[in-house]
């Protein structure tokens, strides 16, 4: 689909990158030329996908980091800046959970805002910061979410992150757009995920995410990897500020929640209850 070559001499942190679509990305971004960063907070996920890739032939580092911890972001930042400047950010790693809103806690909330939102932002501050002092030109991809158009019932604290990053791209596109940055993101539907399922898809909710999406199934991971090589590469380079949904129509009659209004407390707890277990 795509001129080989494409992301040749680009190098790419993925926050996130080694698992779900964060892993999909960089297995994309490897095949097209991308030399990878993969960051994440599990050193045996990121081995893991890092040898995958690397035995294709593919440049490939990883760096344990915390996306919630600003120092973390910072000593990163500054071992991949002493190799070579970074061209793209990624900013995937996120986290979410179902749950009645009115019974979050402070930290059940910040678990969600911290990554999601505060992650994000630290990444792309030191990495704009970097580009800007080094005149180097760059791209941030935020891949968020639907709920920044919808909002979501019952993932609240999700659907504020991802619309503050949303806020985040605009803003930047505009202030930094003169520096030569480019600031893009993705709003995926369902792809499904193991995190993703884990966290959002727990038994009793309505069985198949296909259902409900008006072109007849889930989003493919290859699809998703293509539609984000294409925005961080110079074929896109006049586009900047927007988010392009990817989710098959689904948006377009709804947030995805309105199954979770007709569960009772009883289940809600229950729900709450079986977490603490496992
Ligand atoms: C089409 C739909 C699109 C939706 C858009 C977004 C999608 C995604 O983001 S999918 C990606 C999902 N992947 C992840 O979430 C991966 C990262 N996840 C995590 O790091 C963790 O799972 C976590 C942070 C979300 C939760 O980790 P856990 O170890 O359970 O957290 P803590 O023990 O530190 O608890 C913190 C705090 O949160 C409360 N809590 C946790 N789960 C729930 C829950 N299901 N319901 C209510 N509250 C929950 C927990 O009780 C703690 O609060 P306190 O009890 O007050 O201490
Ligand atoms: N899958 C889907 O249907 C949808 C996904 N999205 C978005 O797509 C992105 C990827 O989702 P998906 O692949 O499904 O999720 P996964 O849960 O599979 O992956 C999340 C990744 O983020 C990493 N991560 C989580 N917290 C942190 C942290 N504090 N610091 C560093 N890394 C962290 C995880 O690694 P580790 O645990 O090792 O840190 C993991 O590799 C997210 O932004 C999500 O919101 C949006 C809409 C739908």
């Amino acid at each position: 689909m795509f001129e080989a070559g494409l992301l040749a001499n680009r190098r790419i942190l993925i926050t996130g990158g080694g698992s779900g679509l964060g892993a999909a990305m960089a297995a994309r971004f490897a095949e097209l030329g991308a030399s990878l960063v993969l960051c994440g907070r599990r050193a045996e996920v990121l081995q893991e996908t890092a040898e995958q890739l690397r035995s294709h032939g593919s440049q490939v580092d990883t760096i344990v980091c915390d996306v919630r911890d600003p120092q973390a972001v910072e000593a990163m930042l500054d071992e991949i800046w002493r190799v070579a400047p970074l061209d793209v950010l990624v900013n995937n790693a996120a986290a979410t959970f179902i749950a009645q809103t009115e019974r979050l806690s402070a930290r059940a909330a910040d678990a969600i805002l911290a990554p999601t939102l505060h992650g994000a932002m630290y990444c792309t501050l030191g990495a704009g910061r970097r580009w800007i002092d080094g005149e180097h030109a760059g791209v941030v991809l935020s891949i968020l979410s639907t709920s920044t158009i919808t909002g979501r019932a019952f993932t609240v604290p999700s659907a504020m992150a991802k619309s503050a990053v949303l806020a985040m791209t605009k803003s930047l596109a505009v202030e930094w757009g003169p520096k030569q940055i480019r600031l893009v993101a993705i709003a995926p539907g369902a792809f499904p995920t193991a995190g993703a399922t884990a966290q959002l898809r727990p038994d009793g909710r309505s069985a198949d995410p296909a259902d409900r999406v008006p072109l007849g199934r889930v989003g493919r991971h290859d699809e998703l990897a293509n539609l984000a090589s294409f925005l961080i590469s110079d074929q896109a380079g006049y586009i900047t500020g927007e988010m392009v949904v990817q989710d098959g129509g689904t948006h377009l009659r709804g947030s995805g929640a309105e199954d979770l209004l007709r569960w009772s407390d009883q289940q809600w707890s229950a729900h709450r209850a079986g977490r603490a277990k496992s």
